[in-house]
């Protein structure tokens, strides 16, 4: 079972503009929903994690190791991270390849079956950057998790995605908790609290810096209009 650990971190791209500070918390593995206003640090958090970006302060550990320290090898068969903008990650001419590439990487078999869940058959032949939005979601989450790491960061993974994307991409979060995954999502759409019950839910506050926890149930509309996230009122209005 996979922890991800802070340790008095401070999360940020500039030592001079710090934009979580002091993070103490371990996430167990379960599903963690994360939260916060535009330009809170939301990504750079996934990105710490993921050893892309050091803490500017203090330790954050993966699985017993600090991901920043270590080989992007080792690091990737432990955490897959997705990113916002599915065309950010594409470097291969057709999905068959982006889907394979991190398979090939790890020199893993992992896990084909996701991947056909997530990639319609017509898509597989085609170049990553002549698809939709939503289609290019799937093969981004497609290609990530198909490698079945323990750690899963995926950010606004319901972006553009149809009712259909949406189901699939909810199961595959759901029986990744059921089987133990560390999963983390950063969403900006209130409604997709809904989707998968989460253990936990941590809302940047942008004006103190700080991470704040929450049960999966606890989070309401003003909870959320408090902190500066868009609320289900607001857009139901
Ligand atoms: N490489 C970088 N160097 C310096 N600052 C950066 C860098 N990348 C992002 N930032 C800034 O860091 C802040 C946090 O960015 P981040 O992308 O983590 O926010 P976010 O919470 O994911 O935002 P959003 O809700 O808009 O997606 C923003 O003000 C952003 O402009």
């Amino acid at each position: 079972m996979t922890d991800i650990v802070f340790e008095k971190a401070t999360i940020g791209y500039l030592r001079t503009k710090p934009l979580i500070v002091d993070v103490d918390l371990v996430l167990k593995p379960g599903l963690h929903i994360l939260l916060g206003p535009n330009g809170s640090g939301k990504s750079a958090l996934l990105k710490t994690v993921a050893g892309l970006i050091s803490p500017l302060y203090g330790r954050v550990l993966v699985d017993g190791i600090e991901p920043y320290k270590e080989r992007r090898r080792k690091v990737a068969a432990v955490v897959g991270i997705t990113w916002q903008d599915p065309y950010y990650g594409f470097v291969e001419p057709t999905v068959r390849d982006e889907v394979n590439l991190i398979l090939r990487q790890l020199r893993a078999q992992g896990n084909m079956e996701v991947a056909d869940r997530l990639v319609p058959q017509q898509l597989w032949d085609r170049d990553p950057f002549s698809l939709s939005g939503g289609e290019a979601k799937r093969v981004s989450l497609a290609s990530v998790l198909v490698a079945d790491q323990p750690v899963w960061l995926l950010d606004e993974p319901f972006d553009n995605l149809d009712l259909d994307g949406v189901r699939r991409v909810s199961e595959i979060v759901r029986e990744g908790k059921q089987r133990g995954k560390n999963i983390v999502v950063a969403l900006h759409n209130p409604f997709y609290l809904e989707v998968v019950e989460s253990d936990s839910v941590l809302i940047i506050d942008k004006d103190r810096r700080s991470l704040e926890v929450f049960k999966g149930g606890e989070v309401d509309d003003s909870v959320l209009e408090r902190y500066g996230v868009l609320s289900r009122r607001m857009i139901c209005r």
